[in-house]
Order: C-alpha cells, then structure tokens, then sequence
C-alpha cells in the first residue's frame, strides 16, 4: 500500500460485529477514515448509526473486530477524541449551569480531583464564545431550548481540545440559524484539519455540509468522497435494503443469509 495514503488513515474499524442480546445491529462493519475530513454518517432508522460511534468509543462490547485510533486502541488516545451524544441521552433537569457544564469538557485534561486552571476557565469561555451562547453563561440547563442545548454539548466538545470529533445528530431539533451555525463550527474544525465524524439524518444536505460520506445499512454500503459517493445507486441501495427493518434475526440466521 502507498504509505501516504495509509498514514492518512487515522481511524480503523475491522470487521466490526456488534449485537444487542443477540441481535446483530452492525455486521462485519470495514471503515477507514482520514484526518482532517469532515464526514457524514447516513443511513434509515435503526441502520446502526449511532450504534457505530458507541462501538468505536468502547461505549458498547463488540462481538467480533475492533478499532484503532492513529493505530491505538482507543484507551489509550481517548484525550485526542471528543464525542457528543445524542441530545436526549442526557437528563437536563440537572441543577447545573451553562459554564458548569462545558467547564466539564475540559475534566479530562485537568483530571477530576485537581484544581480547574486558570487556562481552564479562559477556555470554556472561549468555547462558550464560539456557539454563541456568552448571554447564558450563568443559565440553568433546565431552562435552555432544544439548539441552546445543542450549542451547549457543542461547547462541551470543543472546550477539549480534541483531534477528532464525534457528534449524534447534531441538528435534530434546532432551528435553521442555529443548524447553519452549527455546520460552520464543523467547517472550522475541518480547515484546522480535525477530523469530525456526523450521524446525520437529512440526505438534501449532505452535500452542502460535508466532504466525505459512509453509507451505511447493518453493513457500510459505500464510503468516501461526497462527489463520488453520494449518488442515486448508494442511496437507493442504502434505503431500499430491508437489512435494518427485517433484522429480527439471530445471529446464526444472520449468517445463512448471507
Ligand atoms: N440498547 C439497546 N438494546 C437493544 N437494541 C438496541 C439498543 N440500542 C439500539 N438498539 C437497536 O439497534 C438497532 C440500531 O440502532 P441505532 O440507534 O444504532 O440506529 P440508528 O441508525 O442510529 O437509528 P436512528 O436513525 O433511528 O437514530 C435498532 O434496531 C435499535 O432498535
């Protein structure tokens, strides 16, 4: 292989099988992606999307396969890598602040029983600054709307100074100035060559919004450059396939089929 070309390659997934009780969601999932692009993950309900990002970040036990991160499992690079869960994952009833919440992004790097420096503070700031959001600094989470909170996990993100970014839908539930704010924070990431990896949901944007796209339906039906992938034949095979909606089976069933 051209040794450029897969030093290129900062994040690995081989042979990816990942199953709930005994359910297989993702099956024998190949993903190579590169630094510094900014992708787009799609597919219909129940596809596997986040299923991925969770597989990737250790947050789910795969049944076989594995990922590397820069050729490292991901225990061992995880201050490099940001995530941003789905918006509802989280119980923003918590008595806690706006500052608070993003100041936590930065936990990782001061650890949790240290003293929050100076450089911390400054940061979340910054990080606040950058979603637009100085005005509810001080603001309870309980009393944000749906893309204040968005801005908010936004911040939480880049306050980590982090390498590579995983976001869940992003845009679910924002309105449209906050989602064109959104893209343009992601376009930033992407210019100072941060890799950033979206679970998005809606195909008309696709194009606009990023450079590289994965396709993908229990399995990756197709990856790569936007211009060269996102074509009627990948979409239709992506949402035309029932793998998603008839994958009731096992995981011996699973097998046979194929
Ligand atoms: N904790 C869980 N236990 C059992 N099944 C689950 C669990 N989480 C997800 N699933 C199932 O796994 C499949 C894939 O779910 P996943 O959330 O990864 O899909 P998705 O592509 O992100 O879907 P959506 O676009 O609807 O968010 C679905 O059939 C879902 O019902």
């Amino acid at each position: 292989m051209n040794q450029n070309v897969s030093d290129d390659i900062i994040i690995r997934v081989e042979d990816l099988t990942v199953a709930y009780e005994d359910k297989p969601v993702l099956w024998d999932v190949e993903l190579d992606i590169k630094k510094g692009v900014l992708m787009a993950i799609v597919g219909p309900n129940g596809a596997g999307k986040s299923t991925l990002i969770k597989a990737m970040l250790d947050l789910l036990k795969p049944v076989t396969g594995e990922v590397r991160f820069y050729n490292e499992k991901y225990s061992k690079v995880r201050d490099k890598i940001a995530y941003v869960p789905q918006r509802g994952s989280v119980d923003w009833d918590f008595p806690t602040t706006v500052f608070d919440v993003v100041e936590m992004g930065r936990y990782g790097k001061v650890g949790w029983l240290k003293k929050v420096r100076k450089i911390d503070k400054e940061k979340t700031k910054e990080a606040i600054h950058k979603v637009e959001m100085d005005e509810f600094s001080d603001r309870q989470i309980s009393q944000l709307s749906g893309g204040q909170q968005q801005r908010v996990f936004l911040a939480r993100a880049l306050v980590q100074d982090a390498e590579i970014y995983f976001m869940d839908e992003p845009f679910q539930g924002v309105d449209s100035k906050t989602e064109k704010s959104i893209v343009n924070i992601l376009k930033k990431l992407r210019d100072e060559k941060k890799t950033v990896i979206v679970v998005h949901h809606d195909l008309q944007t696709v194009k606009d919004y990023f450079d590289y796209v994965t396709f993908i339906n229990v399995s990756v039906i197709a990856s790569g450059p936007v211009e060269e992938i996102f074509t009627p034949e990948n979409i239709e095979k992506t949402y035309k396939s029932k793998k998603a909606t008839q994958n009731n089976g096992n995981l011996s069933e699973i097998e046979k089929e194929r």
